[in-house]
């Protein structure tokens, strides 16, 4: 599998990211500086967590207009995975790859801990290592994690199974009490409709491995691998 990691002036979870896939991979993913638009050929593209030019305006929304963020999105339309974490999501609904908004936390704070998803789909590239409805634990670090878009594309991403993950508990129940955001229906990431681009609010990177206090992450990182080699 052939993969590379985005990186913007501010993001700042790139070499996390690195490390998770290197471990699952057996070799370093390529580095991309925002400036670069000349792709070598991919199989999976990495848009990762961090304040990409310091957030200003809204998050994601100048690097949406970054001159590799063209690239990604040609990239994208011909059926490259990508994967957009935190700011990724974040930068992935302002390019106009995934629907919705991220709007404030509902609380008006930044929130930094960990939480409990529940994974919606096994049938995909990203999650095939999972279970349907299995939980796992992931941290959340955003201050505009809020997921938003309007009642026709809610029913739009239900009905086509585009939620990748809600936050819920550890039994997996999903309610108003086990949303950190404020989040529409707890969702806490979406696919595209082909299923071939994710863009999700919490941190794989951050927990995929027992030294960092759990490896939940690691098999997102896996199942990439497994399915894109
Ligand atoms: N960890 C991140 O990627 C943070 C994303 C964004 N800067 C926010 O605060 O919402």
């Amino acid at each position: 599998m052939k993969a590379a990691i985005i990186v913007f002036p501010g993001s700042n979870c790139d070499r996390d990211v690195a490390v998770a896939l290197e471990a699952s991979l057996g070799h370093r993913p390529l580095m991309v500086w925002h400036r670069d638009t000349d792709l070598p050929d991919l199989d999976l593209i990495v848009v990762p967590g961090g304040f990409s030019y310091g957030d200003y305006l809204r998050c994601g929304a100048m690097a949406a207009h970054s001159p590799v963020l063209r690239e990604v999105k040609a990239r994208a339309e011909k059926g490259t995975r990508v994967l957009g974490i935190c700011n990724g999501f974040q930068i992935l609904t302002e390019a106009g790859l995934l629907p919705g908004v991220l709007m404030r936390n509902r609380d008006l704070r930044f929130i930094c801990r960990d939480v409990h998803l529940r994974v919606e789909t096994d049938a995909t590239d990203f999650t095939r290592q999972y279970q349907a409805g299995q939980v796992v634990r992931f941290p959340i670090a955003h201050a505009e994690g809020n997921f938003f878009a309007d009642a026709e594309t809610v029913k739009a991403i239900e009905g086509n199974g585009q939620v990748a993950f809600r936050y819920c508990d550890a039994d997996g129940a999903v309610t108003e009490a086990t949303n950190p955001n404020g989040s529409l229906g707890n969702i806490a990431g979406i696919y595209n409709p082909g299923r071939t681009v994710l863009g999700l609010m919490p941190h794989p990177e951050r927990l995929a491995e027992d030294l960092l206090g759990g490896s939940d992450g690691k098999t997102m990182f896996d199942s990439l691998v497994e399915a894109l080699s």
